[in-house]
């Protein structure tokens, strides 16, 4: 039990796109940056203290010392010359200190991204601790140095670094999946304990999954919780506040899906999951696509800094995370541009898309014949400017397709071009449900009828990328076509725009206030006579 002066606590949700950090009580988080840090020295061995027992949970070394680490990131800018490390002129050895939080975000991490599998593999597992605590003393250092009722939303320098300690309790979210395995998320949670009170001094923690906060979000004990995000959407049976293993699914249909999908359609090929080995080719653009030949460029490209990046530098800057996420960025800037959502999500998710089912054609066609000819054609219509200046025509029926690519998310067959062409076809299609597929797999792992019909009749949907006009509609007509028809089914979508991108903060922030939540806490003292088991026996709420 935590009996400290100071009850007001401090809040941390790390996603794997976003990290939100305020005080408890309040309506929604003051600090929103990027799930991502820098590491000024990726030099090994400057590692401290890195022997047996002081391993991340995803293997590897952690200990660096922390004040290499900074936060936030900015996606826009070129990253700190003190990022790049290289030894002497071997190209191989350059390599960019950008750290996202979760071990899914890692583009280079081949073995978590093979096709199909990233969707599962890796969710929500911390790749470097000691990134994850950075993050939270930049966010509790800016609110100290801003005031508390400054927002700070995005990049923006904090000069003044943190010189106590936190001396608020700590709530920290876990969004790892139920699906990892549990001895997994027993090693991450002790370790993110072990940071709370060791690295960043808490007078008390807790540690809360991010699928039940959703529920208490919405002021309900019972549901199920669709979580549309960045990695995927994840579905999570709720009872009594407790999580329950059976019927935790997941699917790789998610933001940053959506986003990669995007991109593929502009560049006129889509690699799976940036792998250069299975290609699929985007025949639906009358012309050559608008990013065949660069790809889409980021903002921080555009940049007069990029000049005094070596060229080596810039080669490993394209290929690392940074560069993906900074894509990313520019996918998610056109996807919630008004021009492109004013159409929404349309409830009619059996239309086809233009490239549906004919890439075979595509191999022979020659891209820059075929844009000379249509040069002068649809000037006038609806287009969309990139932010290096590529036009993209909406105005042509693919372009039209891009303004619905969301529909994506609930289409029962994925376009052949989406499709990878590899023996795990079958892996992929299963790690790949559409969300009404989703719920209804879930539900059917649920063995009490009773309590499957009362699941079935509070879906939670939330997630930023929940945010996509009439997505919850759409869910609630498909569910009504697979679900029995005695089951009254009802998706629950907040209206507000904050409720949905921050419900598991939200949610965190109410239980913090809550006074019967007040013995819950684990003091430090505790922590210093039992060690992390009591916390995990604590926080058990699966
Ligand atoms: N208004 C919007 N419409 C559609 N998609 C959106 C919108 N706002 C954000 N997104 C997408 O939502 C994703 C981020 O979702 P969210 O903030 O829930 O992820 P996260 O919690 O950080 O990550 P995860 O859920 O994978 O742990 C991004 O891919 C972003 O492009």
């Amino acid at each position: 039990m935590y009996c400290g002066d100071e009850t007001g606590a401090f809040i941390g949700d790390i996603g794997s796109h976003t990290a939100r950090f305020g005080y408890g009580g309040e309506d929604c988080p003051k600090v929103v940056v990027p799930s991502a840090v820098y590491k000024h020295s990726p030099d090994e061995n400057n590692y401290v203290g890195s022997s047996q027992g002081n391993q991340q949970p995803g293997g590897k070394k952690r200990g660096a010392k922390r004040g290499k680490y900074t936060a936030p990131v900015s996606l826009m800018n070129v990253p700190p010359h003190g990022c790049f490390s290289s030894d002497g002129d071997d190209e191989e050895n350059c390599d960019v200190g950008f750290i996202p939080i979760y071990q899914s975000m890692n583009s280079n991490n081949n073995q978590t991204k093979q096709a199909g599998q990233d969707s599962c593999d890796g969710d929500g597992v911390i790749q470097d601790i000691d990134a994850w605590a950075s993050l939270w003393e930049y966010s509790f250092s800016a609110l100290t140095a801003r005031g508390k009722s400054k927002h700070t939303v995005g990049y923006k320098k904090v000069e003044q670094s943190l010189d106590g300690p936190i001396d608020h309790p700590l709530l920290a979210v876990d969004s790892s999946s139920r699906i990892i395995s549990t001895n997994l998320q027993e090693r991450q949670k002790a370790l993110m304990l072990e940071t709370l009170f060791e690295s960043l001094s808490a007078p008390a923690a807790y540690i809360a999954p991010s699928a039940m906060l959703s529920s208490f979000a919405n002021g309900r004990q019972t549901s199920l919780v669709v979580d549309v995000g960045h990695t995927g959407s994840r579905v999570t049976p709720v009872v009594d506040g407790y999580l329950l293993h059976s019927g935790s699914c997941k699917s790789g249909r998610g933001g940053m899906w959506l986003g990669d999908v995007k991109r593929g359609v502009l560049e006129g090929c889509w690699k799976i999951n940036g792998s250069d080995s299975v290609v699929n080719k985007w025949n639906g653009w009358k012309g050559a696509p608008p990013c065949q030949h660069d790809g889409v460029i980021p903002r921080y490209i555009l940049q007069s800094k990029i000049e005094k990046l070596k060229a080596n530098e810039l080669e490993h800057l394209k290929k690392s995370p940074f560069h993906s996420m900074a894509v990313h960025e520019v996918m998610y800037e056109m996807m919630t541009s008004t021009s492109l959502q004013s159409i929404g999500i349309s409830s009619d998710t059996s239309t086809p898309f233009v490239g549906y089912g004919s890439s075979e054609n595509n191999d022979d066609v020659d891209m820059e014949d075929k844009n000379d000819d249509d040069e002068d054609a649809d000037d006038d219509g609806p287009s969309y400017v990139l932010p290096d200046g590529t036009k993209v025509d909406l105005a042509q029926p693919v372009g039209k397709d891009l303004c619905r690519l969301p529909q994506l998310l609930l289409s029962e067959d994925l376009p052949s071009w989406i499709q990878p062409q590899t023996s795990n076809a079958n892996d992929y299609a299963s790690n790949m449900l559409p969300l009404h597929k989703l719920v209804h797999r879930s539900l059917s792992q649920i063995l009490d009828a009773d309590l499957r019909k009362e699941l079935a009749s509070n879906i939670i949907l939330t997630g930023s990328a929940s945010l996509t006009p009439g997505l919850d509609k759409s869910l609630s007509i498909e569910l009504g076509k697979i679900l029995p028809a005695s089951y009254k089914h009802k998706v629950i979508s907040s209206k507000s725009t904050v409720e949905n991108r921050y419900g598991a903060w939200i949610g965190g922030s109410i239980l913090s206030s809550l006074g019967s939540f007040q013995q819950l806490w684990l003091s430090k003292k505790e922590y210093e006579e039992n060690g992390a088991v009591l916390g995990l026996q604590r926080f058990n709420n699966n």
